[in-house]
């Protein structure tokens, strides 16, 4: 008997069950880790290496503390039922196999509701990032945010486009430096062809 398992499907995390960043764990486990790579901890030049390692990592998991609905929580009625598209957005995640960083740039459009409603360029920026900052695969990443916009903003339809480079195929393992991952999800009237089009167009123009 096989099981199958879907690398991609875990639930979306509730940020009301996740615990507190616990910084004396985080620094306990991080001293650990120095012990087991033969380091001392106590040397000059670690000594405080636990503690900062620590505020490192509560830094980028900040995203498991923070729900795409209070990213998108601004919205305006400007009556513009066309398409909106932010690209070239600065993306730091990190890979979940192996807790290193993958990075690269998220491309997000989206075509608004019949209502009209669009929500702040920057909190496309921002939705990005409550999805990057923990840890992460690039599909899961792409997919979560295509469906907030769908699901919160209710967008006719969207686009989300993730190129990446992961730290984890260049510095170790396979070692193949320049190696980009893209990744994509396309949902709603985004499927009609003629505005995927457009969309690939903007996305790749004038580079
Ligand atoms: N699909 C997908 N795979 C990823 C992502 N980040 C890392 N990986 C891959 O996860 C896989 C983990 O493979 P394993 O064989 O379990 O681990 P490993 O022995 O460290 O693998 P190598 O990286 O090939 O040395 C590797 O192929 C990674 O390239 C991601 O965002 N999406
Ligand atoms: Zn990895």
């Amino acid at each position: 008997m096989s099981t199958v398992v879907d690398p991609i499907g875990l639930p979306e995390v509730d940020p009301a069950e996740v615990p507190d960043f616990d910084h004396a764990r985080a620094e306990a486990a991080v001293r650990e880790l120095l012990l087991a790579i033969g380091e001392d901890p106590d040397r000059e030049g670690l000594r405080d290496t636990p503690a900062r390692v620590a505020r490192a990592y509560a830094e980028v998991t900040a995203g498991l503390r923070m729900t795409p609905q209070e990213v998108l929580s601004t919205t305006f009625d400007l009556g513009h039922d066309e398409m909106v598209l932010v690209r070239d957005i600065e993306l730091w995640s990190m890979c979940e196999h192996h807790l290193v960083p993958f990075t690269g740039v998220a491309h997000v459009g989206y075509i608004p509701a019949d209502s009209g409603k669009i929500t702040g360029l920057s909190k496309l920026a921002r939705l990005v990032d409550v999805y990057a900052k923990r840890p992460q695969v690039q599909e899961r990443l792409t997919t979560q945010v295509a469906d907030s916009l769908m699901g919160i903003l209710e967008a006719k339809g969207c686009i989300v486009v993730i190129e990446a480079e992961h730290l984890c195929m260049t510095m170790r393992g396979v070692r193949k430096a320049g190696a980009r991952t893209i990744t994509s999800a396309v949902r709603g009237q985004m499927h009609d062809a003629a505005t995927r089009a457009e969309a690939m167009a903007l996305i790749h123009s004038r580079r």
